[in-house]
């Protein structure tokens, strides 16, 4: 691990009363360093936080006996842990969220001032152009971390991602990681929940680009209503430089006047030819998009390596940024041609191109029509046959939009698993039957495995594509409070269309 400047916590408090953020320490003037959130993985020193709805007295025991120096935590916390840790030093704070975050920033000394760091925001597509951004700047020879919801890689740690939006602390040591690294750029997907819940509190982004709004994430424990999550999101353009904006999106004008707030705003636009950055001539192909990209007074031809008409968008998006970054066209040209986002728009195809199937993340209202209508378009005369299901527990909304908008485009769709958590999957594929038009058949077969089996046989004879839906290359499936291994669709997908033809 790379050295980490050590303080004390009185170090700590004066930087959170300094940043109007109300703490008093509570016992020895001991020395910290560095912060942790989950008393599993505790580092010898650590200030460990005592935070969320679900933490239990025990865990601060935990930490203090695999090696924390201190705590912090809330004052409505503070008697019942005292009992449990007698005379460990403590911070108590008034607000344990901002606390947090601003305590992460501090102790992990600002790396953000010396790296670009690049946030996305939007319902769909941050996934897919952080991964387009990257692309290009790997082509440019200026490698970069990625946070966000596929992977964590902050050149010194890389694993699978648990939230898009890494709470603070886990936030503060991917950049100081990605300093120590020698990178110079972080690239972020920054999610409503991350901003809503201050984990990128203190954060400056040199970019901030919204690339789209549409109704998600609306759920007793996610957000109260559509306000609540687009508001959530505009909040990105208060600590920004730039900002980067789709004038495709829905409620752009709103969206532009949050952006006001940034220094400088760049536009981007697919469908009009009134922003800074437009596409014109697209052609779309069953393994390809190509386009000529308006920008700079010039035009230039773009070969964008992945399917689906969005994916303009999503590119454009990804040249803006690069442009911002200093990338030159070369290597955006290239970045785009050799891109590939794991779990999107992947095509697996049999042999004589009879049978294809695409995986894709598609899993909400706007990420289904977007699909659906690319599909159709890029596919005509095939059947399509789509296999997806609903979470549990949360964004209860889809089970009543997304069999809606399927019964549009679809031929046949077999509800399946999806991240059940704590609720029966038979009871959200019957929701979703129960929502699904006449015109629309359906079956309902709960084992994934089985229903993507089911959906090939279907498919059998005739030209068709079958959509396996929502799961991406994710290899696990959230039953009860347990991530479960499971065989992904795309690998399952190439299993049945490799061995069959
Ligand atoms: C409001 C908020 O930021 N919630 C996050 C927060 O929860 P929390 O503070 O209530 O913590 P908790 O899960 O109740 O656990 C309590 C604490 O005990 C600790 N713990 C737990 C067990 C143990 O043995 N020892 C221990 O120390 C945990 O590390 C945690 O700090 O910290 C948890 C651990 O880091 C996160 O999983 C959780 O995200 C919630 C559940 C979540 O996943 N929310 C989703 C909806 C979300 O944030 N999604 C967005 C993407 C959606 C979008 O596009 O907008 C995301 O950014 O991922
Ligand atoms: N610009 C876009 N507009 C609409 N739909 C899109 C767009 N880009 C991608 N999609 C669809 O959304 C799916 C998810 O894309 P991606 O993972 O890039 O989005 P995301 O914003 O990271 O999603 P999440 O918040 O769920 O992680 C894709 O598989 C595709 O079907």
């Amino acid at each position: 691990m790379p050295p980490l400047k050590a303080f004390h916590a009185s170090d700590v408090v004066d930087n959170l009363m300094s940043n109007e953020c109300r703490a008093r320490l509570i016992g020895a003037d001991i020395a910290i360093q560095g912060m942790s959130i989950d008393s599993r993985a505790i580092e010898k020193g650590c200030l460990f936080v005592c935070k969320g709805v679900s933490f239990k007295p025990q865990f601060l025991s935990m930490a203090l006996a695999s090696g924390a120096s201190a705590y912090m935590c809330e004052k409505s916390a503070e008697e019942a842990l005292a009992r449990v840790a007698p005379g460990a030093p403590h911070i108590v704070v008034e607000d344990i969220r901002r606390a947090m975050a601003l305590a992460a920033a501090f102790m992990y000394d600002h790396p953000d001032r010396a790296l670009n760091v690049i946030g996305i925001t939007g319902t769909k597509g941050k996934s897919t152009t952080a991964y387009m951004l990257r692309s290009i700047l790997d082509a440019a020879n200026m490698p970069s971390s990625i946070l966000g919801s596929i992977e964590t890689d902050d050149g010194l740690v890389r694993h699978e991602s648990h939230n898009t939006t890494p709470e603070a602390p886990d936030l503060w040591r991917h950049l100081h990681n990605t300093e120590q690294s020698g990178r110079k750029v972080m690239v972020m997907e920054v999610s409503s929940h991350g901003l809503k819940y201050e984990r990128v509190l203190g954060l400056h982004f040199e970019t901030a680009c919204f690339l789209n709004i549409g109704r998600d994430h609306i759920s007793p424990v996610e957000h109260s209503d559509f306000e609540d999550y687009f508001s959530s999101k505009l909040k990105i353009f208060d600590q920004c430089s730039t900002a980067v904006v789709n004038i495709d999106s829905d409620h752009k004008d709103r969206i532009l006047d949050a952006a006001r707030k940034a220094q400088r705003i760049v536009t981007f636009s697919a469908e009009q030819s009134d922003a800074d950055y437009t596409a014109r001539n697209i052609s779309l192909s069953a393994r390809g998009t190509s386009f000529d990209l308006i920008a700079e007074g010039e035009t230039r031809k773009i070969d964008l390596g992945i399917a689906g008409r969005f994916n303009v968008s999503n590119a454009l998006a990804a040249i803006v940024m690069a442009r911002l970054s200093g990338v030159n066209f070369d290597s955006i040209e290239k970045g785009l041609s050799s891109v590939r986002v794991p779990g999107r728009m992947e095509i697996v195809a049999s042999s004589d191109e009879e049978s294809l199937a695409i995986v894709d993340y598609a899993h909400n209202e706007l990420s289904f029509k977007t699909l659906f209508e690319s599909v159709e378009n890029d596919y005509p005369g095939r059947k399509i046959i789509a296999v997806f299901g609903a979470p549990g527990g949360k964004a209860e909304e889809r089970r009543e939009c997304l069999p809606r908008v399927a019964a549009q485009y679809a031929d046949f769709v077999i509800y399946t698993e999806e991240d059940p958590a704590h609720e029966r999957v038979e009871d959200i594929c019957a929701e979703l039957a129960a929502n699904t038009p006449s015109n629309l058949s359906y079956e309902v077969i709960v084992d994934r495995e089985q229903a993507i089996e089911q959906a090939f046989r279907i498919a059998e004879g005739h030209p068709s594509v079958v959509l396996l839906l929502a799961k991406g290359d994710e290899t696990s499936q959230h039953r009860g409070d347990r991530y479960v291994e499971v065989e992904s669709d795309l690998s399952i997908a190439k299993r049945i269309l490799t061995s069959c033809h």
